[in-house]
């Protein structure tokens, strides 16, 4: 299976996990990772599966590494009907009234745009004990099995 794992990162910790994540999947898939600055969302394609991981910042809004993929989404409106995503945010309850909308303001985006969300998004708070990693991978686990048994039925 093509795995595409995108960043919106500002200081690297998104880009990071995606590592990680790819680590975490193993030599079994193809994975691609790639900034979301790099990646226009018209471009996606069918046959992947995209795990997508970002921050927030400003007033809840996306890293500035993803401004132009969300400018691309809300001005392009492409069709991404058939398109199949997971997303993890980074955040910081410090900021409180707007812990981690970036993640989640980028899934209504896609979901908008006809794109399928599989799994509930995945969060890490960065005033918690845990390393962005321990929630993630486990969370990254959850999906593949998701993806496995959508491919088996
Ligand atoms: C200036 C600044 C503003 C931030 N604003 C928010 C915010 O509004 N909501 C939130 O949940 N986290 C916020 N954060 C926390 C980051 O999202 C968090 O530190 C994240 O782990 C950074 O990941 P990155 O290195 O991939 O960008 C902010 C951090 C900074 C430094």
């Amino acid at each position: 299976m093509k795995v595409g794992i995108y960043y919106g990162s500002e200081t690297g910790n998104s880009e990071m996990l995606c590592e990680d994540i790819e680590a975490e999947l193993g030599d079994g898939f193809d994975c691609d990772i790639q900034s979301l600055a790099d990646v226009d969302p018209a471009a996606m394609q069918k046959d992947t599966f995209y795990i997508i991981v970002t921050s927030t910042y400003g007033n809840g809004d996306l890293p500035s590494t993803a401004l132009p993929f969300e400018e691309a989404l809300v001005e392009g409106k492409p069709d991404l009907n058939g398109i199949r995503f997971a997303i993890f945010g980074l955040g910081d309850m410090v900021f409180a009234e707007t812990f981690a909308h970036g993640s989640m303001k980028l899934a209504d985006m896609m979901k908008a745009q006809g794109a399928t969300q599989v799994g509930e998004r995945g969060i890490h708070d960065a005033s918690g004990f845990d390393m962005p990693e321990d929630i993630a991978l486990p969370w990254v686990q959850g999906i593949m099995g998701l993806m496995d048994a959508d491919q088996a039925a």
